[in-house]
């Protein structure tokens, strides 16, 4: 659906070249929810504009459904990008038209006849749950209902592209999850693409199946959600992962745990939601004679399936806790001794 080759944009600056896309090659397939994740200044904002052709590439592609927007210009860069729809941060709504005004703003640009604009007005109403809201001005509207208003606006022409553009990072947590439950269901029902970015690693979890870590311009890590969770490989995809599981207080619990259980060994296990019910633990005590404590365990929902993290002590006999552990790392779990005797 969406297809970036070797996309690059540099920028002029007083102090030199800043390049602020690396030579990205990604593709986002249609109906998927694809986030892109980066720290300021990672080159997010100005991979977007590439997307929605705001900025031209100084090397590389960007194409939509088969249609090169990077080097489109005039009629076919305006049609081209009539399939590509924005929400922003900051809502960017009218703030002078009512919500059902500003939702038939696109419409009236595209030249929809009224009567056509009033019923799409009122599907779009509740397609987003604002029924009751119509006439209301954005300055009435909690920041939840704005974007509400921000995400029917950007539906009205049929795009096949939703874009989310730091979409929900001015709202608070619930506001944030309703938010995003809406994106879900908008994807699922209309199976719409959405391509988003973000700094948040809650967002990513909550709604995206793939992700793509940036950092300075380059994509330095992508993968399922899943898997980026499970087993992420960069420090920087690591820090994000944290954002959701909680560093500090892991590594304080992870030190307690060590002092709590001072004999044996203490392995982490990872494992995946659907092989979550695979008696692997129950065969360990069989197979190996030694004694397992689960000391903690906690499950992450993401769009593809849960993911699970166990901390178990496995006591015994040293060379029957090293097999336990050898059984362990055969199986389809990621296992990881975080302490020795
Ligand atoms: N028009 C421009 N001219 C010069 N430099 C720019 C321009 N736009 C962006 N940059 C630079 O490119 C780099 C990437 O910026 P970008 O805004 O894309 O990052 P970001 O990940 O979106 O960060 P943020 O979340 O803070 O917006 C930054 O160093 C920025 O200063």
């Amino acid at each position: 659906m969406i297809q970036l080759q070797n996309l690059s944009k540099t920028f002029k600056t007083s102090n030199g070249q800043l390049i602020a896309v690396d030579d990205v090659t990604l593709t986002v397939e249609q109906g998927e929810i694809f986030g892109i994740i980066g720290y300021s200044g990672a080159g997010k904002s100005t991979l977007i504009r590439l997307l929605n052709g705001l900025e031209k590439p100084t090397s590389g592609s960007v194409t939509v459904n088969g249609q090169e927007i990077s080097s489109s210009s005039g009629q076919a860069l305006r049609s081209a990008r009539q399939k590509v729809s924005m929400i922003f941060q900051h809502f960017n709504l009218l703030w002078s038209r009512t919500v059902e005004d500003n939702i038939s703003f696109p419409l009236e640009i595209a030249g929809i006849s009224k009567t056509k604009r009033k019923e799409r007005v009122k599907e779009l109403i509740e397609l987003v749950g604002l029924t009751g809201k119509e006439k209301a001005y954005p300055s009435q509207l909690s920041g939840g209902q704005k974007q509400r208003v921000g995400i029917a606006r950007a539906l009205a022409n049929n795009p096949e592209v939703l874009l989310c553009d730091e979409a929900t990072s001015a709202l608070d947590p619930e506001t944030t999850d309703q938010i995003l439950e809406l994106l879900v269901d908008i994807n699922k029902r209309l199976g719409l693409t959405i391509a988003l970015i973000t700094h948040e690693m809650h967002v990513i979890r909550k709604i995206c199946h793939r992700v793509a870590v940036m950092e300075a311009g380059k994509v330095v890590e992508m993968g399922s959600v899943l898997e980026i969770f499970q087993t992420p490989q960069q420090d920087i995809t690591k820090r994000f992962v944290e954002q959701v599981n909680g560093p500090e207080e892991a590594s304080q619990t992870i030190a307690h745990l060590i002092e709590q259980y001072p004999s044996g060994k203490l392995v982490k296990l990872v494992f995946v939601g659907d092989r979550t019910e695979q008696p692997i633990l129950s065969r360990l005590i069989k197979k190996y004679q030694v004694e397992v404590n689960i000391v903690q365990g906690n499950i992450t929902q993401t769009q593809n399936g849960a993911y699970g993290t166990l901390y178990l002590q496995i006591d015994g006999a040293t060379l029957a806790i090293d097999e336990a552990i050898d059984y362990l790392h055969g199986q389809d779990v990621h296992t990881e001794v975080i302490s020795h005797d």
